[in-house]
């Protein structure tokens, strides 16, 4: 059996998860949590991601909006210049949910292939 994490149980503890989650889930938000952060609302998951150029930002969102499609899940997000927020939050039921933690992961895969700002 893995150890328990401690890291982050605190803010774990804190979040305001979707119904009906698999219970592994805090510790894989756990894991997101040095990289994103609990939103104001405790119910979703943000991180800015930083990268060369606009054009490597724009690759980055065209990559996340495919998957976005693919999952039927959609962030709440921004961009400015060679930057994009993003925010992963579940509307129905309301909450974070697994499907946030998936997308939140497919988004650090996605920066980490492109390259983020050294
Ligand atoms: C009907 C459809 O399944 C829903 O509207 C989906 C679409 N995308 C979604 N995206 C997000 N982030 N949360 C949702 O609850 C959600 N629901």
């Amino acid at each position: 059996m893995a150890a328990k994490e401690p890291v982050n149980d605190e803010v774990a503890g804190e979040i305001l998860f979707s119904a009906n989650q698999p219970t592994d889930l805090p510790n894989r938000v756990s894991r997101l949590l040095p990289t994103w952060h609990l939103s104001a609302s405790k119910k979703g998951i943000t991180r800015e991601f930083t990268f060369p150029t606009f054009t490597k930002a724009w690759k980055f969102m065209t990559l996340v909006a495919d998957e976005c499609k693919a999952k039927n899940h959609h962030p709440s997000w921004s961009n400015l210049y060679n930057q994009v927020t993003v925010e992963w939050t579940t509307h129905r039921p309301e909450g974070l949910s697994i499907k946030d933690v998936e997308m939140a992961e497919f988004c650090d895969r996605a920066a980490d292939d492109i390259g983020l700002k050294g």
